[in-house]
């Protein structure tokens, strides 16, 4: 910090009684003249400089009154006076000020200008990154279109004058909120077009690159005041639409957020929000906005219990931490995505949640029992697949709306026997329950009692039904290879595992439960439906 002044927050959390003498350097962000009760003029003006603001009344007897009156907004000063509080909040009194010199004011830009906490050229990387997810290209389009079209001053343009993000890079800043904010939360709203609504969320205030002179001190330009930044981000995503030829629907859908997006009608939005797109955005703009003044009244709060009244949040704020030993405790983002596994066998539940912590896939995986127990469904489809999906379109049902619905239909297939067991590897012995596994095991021994070696080929076959959030639906299939021998061997696993052996010569009884999810059927399909997860 230069030392031959002080910063705005060191003044205003001067002690109250104080009265001690200081110097700042500021901006003059605005200048009105007021008459005052005697009918003698005086100057109300609000400075800044990087590390908050304060407003001076400046009245006719003082020096500085004279230096103002030949300012503009924009013009920076060096202030001189003393810190003192009327009614509890500050209000000093000025002496006198004198304009820095073109010089000096390049050499403290640093100090006297606000930029937002997050590196800008991250920032940008990370929303180009995200515009890069949006499904429908065209719609990905229309926002490059757009951000190219108003230039840089998007990526260094304030989000607001006084609000909340007011300085340098804040629209930014606000943008990539609005856009982190939908990619984490879409998945709770499947009816949500996400196209859409990350659109909205990059482009909702790209009309303020033209409302705000983008100068030292922001101020509406003439156009800003004539039509607002509604009306002027409406304009330049309309032509965005019709360059990039969005179709009719999506061009309505997409002008209809940024006509609606400031929420309410009094709070100057164009029409009420009235898509599921549109609703959202407006939401996570509400969200942003007022955190984000949360945010600036904490920084330039001073040391008092709180804040001075914030205007957009109609209160105070509360400074002090919350009394709790734990705050500083991380809480671990997971990537959102829920899964249940639609299936009453406990066994394949136990290997596919051992898989998912296996290999650090970042998914909540659910068994059947956590929504209401795996409804009763006739698995009558004459292929896995088929009846995979008759099991997880049947959990669909009672899933709650975010979450993916997992099926796994799998079975022994035994080239001998002409593919069976194959699709009824389940009931094979007719047996139900507890004494299934047994049943079904001897039954298979018997069919092969005359079968030699050599002829008693078999592959366990899995396939996995995916049913997405979005109602995508995908379905994953995994084999292994073996044979069937002529006794059990092994405790591990379950069904046919003590039958089926491996060419190493162990059977998946035998290995490992560890060791089975690496090479399994279920493992092989698993993987290629990670694949597919991580694409989401
Ligand atoms: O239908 P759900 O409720 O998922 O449970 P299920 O046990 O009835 O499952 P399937 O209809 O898919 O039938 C698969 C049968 O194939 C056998 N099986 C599948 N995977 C196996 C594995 O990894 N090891 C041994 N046997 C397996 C086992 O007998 C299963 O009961
Ligand atoms: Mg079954």
């Amino acid at each position: 910090m230069n030392s031959d002044f002080q910063k705005i927050s060191e003044i205003k959390s001067l002690p109250e009684g104080s009265r001690a003498q200081f110097c700042a350097c500021a901006i003059l962000k605005s200048l009105q003249k007021r008459l005052a009760k005697n009918g003698s003029e005086f100057l109300v003006a609000d400075f800044a400089d990087n590390s908050g603001s304060m407003t001076l009344m400046v009245f006719a007897d003082s020096l500085a009154y004279i230096s103002l009156t030949r300012a503009s907004a924009g013009d920076a000063f060096k202030i001189f006076g003393v810190a003192d509080f009327y009614n509890g909040r500050f209000s000093p009194k000025i002496d006198s000020m004198e304009k820095l010199s073109e010089e000096e004011l390049q050499s403290l830009l640093g100090e006297l200008v606000e930029v937002a906490p997050e590196n800008a050229d991250a920032m940008r990387a990370e929303l180009f990154s995200i515009i890069e997810k949006i499904p429908n290209p065209d719609v990905r389009e229309t926002v490059k279109y757009a951000l190219n079209d108003v230039g840089e001053v998007f990526f260094r343009s304030t989000a607001a004058i006084k609000m909340h993000h007011a300085y340098v890079c804040g629209l930014l800043e606000h943008s990539l909120h609005l856009a982190r904010l939908a990619v984490k939360l879409l998945p709770m709203y499947p009816f949500v077009n996400p196209s859409l609504a990350i659109a909205g969320a990059v482009l909702h205030d790209i009309g303020k690159t033209i409302e705000y002179s983008q100068g030292l001190a922001t101020e509406k330009t003439k156009i800003g005041i004539l039509q607002g930044h509604v009306v002027l981000g409406f304009r330049i995503v309309r032509k965005a639409a019709l360059k990039c030829k969005l179709n009719e629907d999506l061009t309505g859908r997409l002008e209809h957020i940024i006509l609606s997006h400031q929420g309410e009608l009094q709070w100057g939005a164009a029409a009420v929000a009235a898509t599921p797109e549109a609703v959202f955005v407006s939401m996570l703009d509400y969200l942003d906005a007022r955190m984000g003044a949360v945010y600036s009244a904490l920084k330039t709060g001073g040391d008092g219990e709180f804040t001075d009244l914030v205007p957009a949040l109609q209160t105070r704020i509360l400074q002090s931490k919350p009394d709790d030993e734990f705050a500083g405790a991380k809480v671990e983002v997971s990537s959102g995505k829920k899964i249940f596994i639609a299936t009453s066998n406990a066994h394949k539940v136990k290997e596919i949640k051992a898989m998912f912590e296996e290999w650090g896939v970042d998914c909540d995986v659910g068994g059947a029992d956590e929504i209401g127990g795996m409804p009763e469904c006739d698995e009558n489809a004459d292929t896995f697949e088929g009846n995979a999906f008759i099991k997880a379109d049947a959990l669909k049902k009672i899933a709650p709306a975010d979450a993916y619905v997992l099926a796994d239909d799998s079975g022994i297939v035994v080239d001998a026997l002409g593919g069976n067991p194959g699709i009824h590897s389940a009931r094979y012995a007719g047996v139900k329950g507890e004494g299934a596994d047994k049943a079904n095991n001897e039954k298979l021994l018997k069919a092969l009692e005359n079968i030699p070696d050599g002829e008693r080929s078999a592959r366990f076959v899995c396939v996995l039904a995916l049913v997405c959030p979005n109602g995508e639906r995908k379905s994953f299939e995994g084999r292994v290879e073996g044979f069937i021998n002529h006794g059990a061997k092994g405790k591990n696993g379950f069904g046919y595992d003590p039958l089926f052996e491996l060419p190493e010569g162990m059977t998946t009884a035998e290995l490992p439960e560890a060791c089975k999810n690496e090479i399994s059927h279920r493992a092989r399909a698993l993987k290629e439906l990670i694949k597919f997860l991580k694409t989401q």
